[in-house]
């Protein structure tokens, strides 16, 4: 729920978020009064559903009082309705004033499926394929991620995550899972020319943040594609595009897939099982705590039911690889790249699932964009242990500065900032630290705490570049 313009303006990075995360959002904006509306009075929305625009699905402000309560009902269905997204309301302030007819009962929205003979067709592909592989996407639910599992196995498919991807698809310690896809053209090629068919399912073929020059799919690869977004389904580079549910779809296929093969393949020799994240180098003497190690100390401390949030783009590739999302744990990130989400999802998170730790990992940088929900997190109580990597500036755009040729970005250090000292003033308990050791004990401590925590981890440089 926002105020008007000044509200509804204040939370569009997170709109945009929730559009690209393919979060089922209602949000309901106050308007001024009917009566003053003709006037352009003070804290009047203008053209009040334009604003949200183009990131939602649907905008209304109700032509009538009376049909607020409709509306509302409506967008809850609305933002449900594959593909998820967020769904926009503007309600005149005395609208709730005004009677209205009750709203009648509404089934859930329905989901549209893959057609039986297509995903016949695609199991035939898939167990006809040499050396396959699934890219999964956001469209993966937490409940389809068992099915994803089944039918990697069930095919002896090496596993990728589509770039960019919202939240974790896939155990990362599984034998079959091998990696992350980068949004950069060449990176994806290599990737994929190991494969002579690549099924993508839940994700767009395919998400770029960097131009690199190159085609995208080697011309041996056959690619297929299963989404429930219509818009990603026309938007395909290239391949076949199936239209219907993901999880839906990975059950069925599954089934017919083990049916076409009879007996599972033997498990690879080569492979080791469970995926451990790779060795770090030794840190030397008096340098400052990398921020490799300082993932992988969180990763050894990880609770298995654990609910990881991250925005600290510099550090995603790392966190990828030294803390890989176990079976029961989940993973979220906003896909839209834009900064300001992860704390307060963590807070919502944390809420909405009291029994379960939520860590939310953020940069410096990031941290300052919605710093005020450590204060909901102090005030609701709320079991989220906040781990800030501190680097003392925005290092991702300074990462993207060198691939561009701007070394020298100007206005990218953040010095002078006392996080700890912000953490308290909002009733958070902070603490700085900065060595392994200390890290290792600190958390200890947050995760047995019934209360929100902040470490201010200051880390030293990223060992790699961006992609
Ligand atoms: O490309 C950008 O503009 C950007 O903001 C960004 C986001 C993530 C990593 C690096 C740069």
């Amino acid at each position: 729920m926002v105020h008007s313009a000044g509200g509804l303006g204040h939370g569009l990075g997170s709109l945009y978020t929730a559009e690209r995360n393919r979060t089922p959002l209602v949000v309901l904006a106050g308007q001024q009064t009917r009566a003053l509306l003709t006037g352009e009075p003070y804290l009047m929305a203008r053209r009040a559903t334009e604003f949200p625009q183009p990131y939602v699905k649907f905008a209304v402000e109700p032509a009538r009082p009376e049909d607020v309560p409709l509306a509302i009902a409506q967008a809850f269905r609305m933002a449900r309705q594959a593909p998820a997204g967020p769904v926009f309301v503007s309600i005149p302030e005395d609208d709730w004033d005004r009677p209205a007819p009750p709203v009648p009962l509404q089934a859930d929205p329905s989901h549209a499926v893959v057609p039986e003979e297509s995903l016949r067709r695609l199991a035939g592909v898939l167990t006809g394929a040499r050396h396959p592989a699934l890219v999964l996407g956001s469209g993966v639910s937490e409940a389809a991620r068992a099915h994803a599992v089944a039918l990697a196995e069930a095919l002896d498919a090496d596993v990728l995550v589509a770039p960019l991807t919202a939240r974790a698809v896939f155990p990362e310690d599984h034998c079959l899972f091998a990696g992350f896809l980068q949004p950069a053209a060449d990176r994806l090629h290599k990737a994929l020319s190991p494969h002579d068919v690549v099924a993508v399912i839940g994700a767009p073929v395919f998400t770029l943040h960097v131009d690199a020059g190159s085609t995208l799919v080697p011309e041996a690869t056959r690619l297929v594609h299963i989404t429930d977004s219509p818009g990603d389904a026309a938007g395909a580079i290239t391949g076949e595009s199936l239209l219907g549910d993901p999880g839906d779809a990975l059950k069925r296929l599954t089934d017919l897939c083990a049916l076409a093969i009879g007996e599972p393949r033997p498990k690879r020799p080569k492979r080791p099982q469970p995926r451990t994240p790779p060795a770090l180098p030794m840190a030397e003497n008096g340098a400052p705590l990398s921020p490799e190690a300082a993932l992988a100390v969180v990763a050894a401390r990880l609770p298995d039911d654990a609910v990881v949030l991250e925005e600290a783009p510099t550090h995603r590739n790392a966190m990828h690889a030294h803390l890989p999302i176990r079976a029961g744990q989940r993973f979220h990130v906003a896909a839209s790249g834009s900064l300001g989400w992860a704390m307060p999802a963590a807070v919502g998170m944390a809420l909405a699932e009291p029994e379960r730790t939520v860590v939310c990992l953020v940069g410096d940088g990031s941290s300052l964009y919605s710093i005020q929900s450590l204060w909901t997190a102090a005030q609701r109580g709320t079991r989220t242990v906040f781990v800030v990597l501190n680097n003392g500036g925005y290092s991702a755009m300074k990462a993207f500065g060198r691939r561009l040729g701007v070394p020298e970005a100007p206005g990218l250090d953040l010095p002078g900032i006392d996080l700890t000292a912000l953490a308290a003033g909002f009733g958070v308990t902070a603490r700085r630290v900065t060595t392994g050791d200390d890290l290792d004990t600190e958390l200890a401590r947050a995760f047995n705490a019934d209360r929100p925590v902040l470490l201010d981890v200051t880390v030293g440089p990223a060992a790699g570049e961006l992609y």
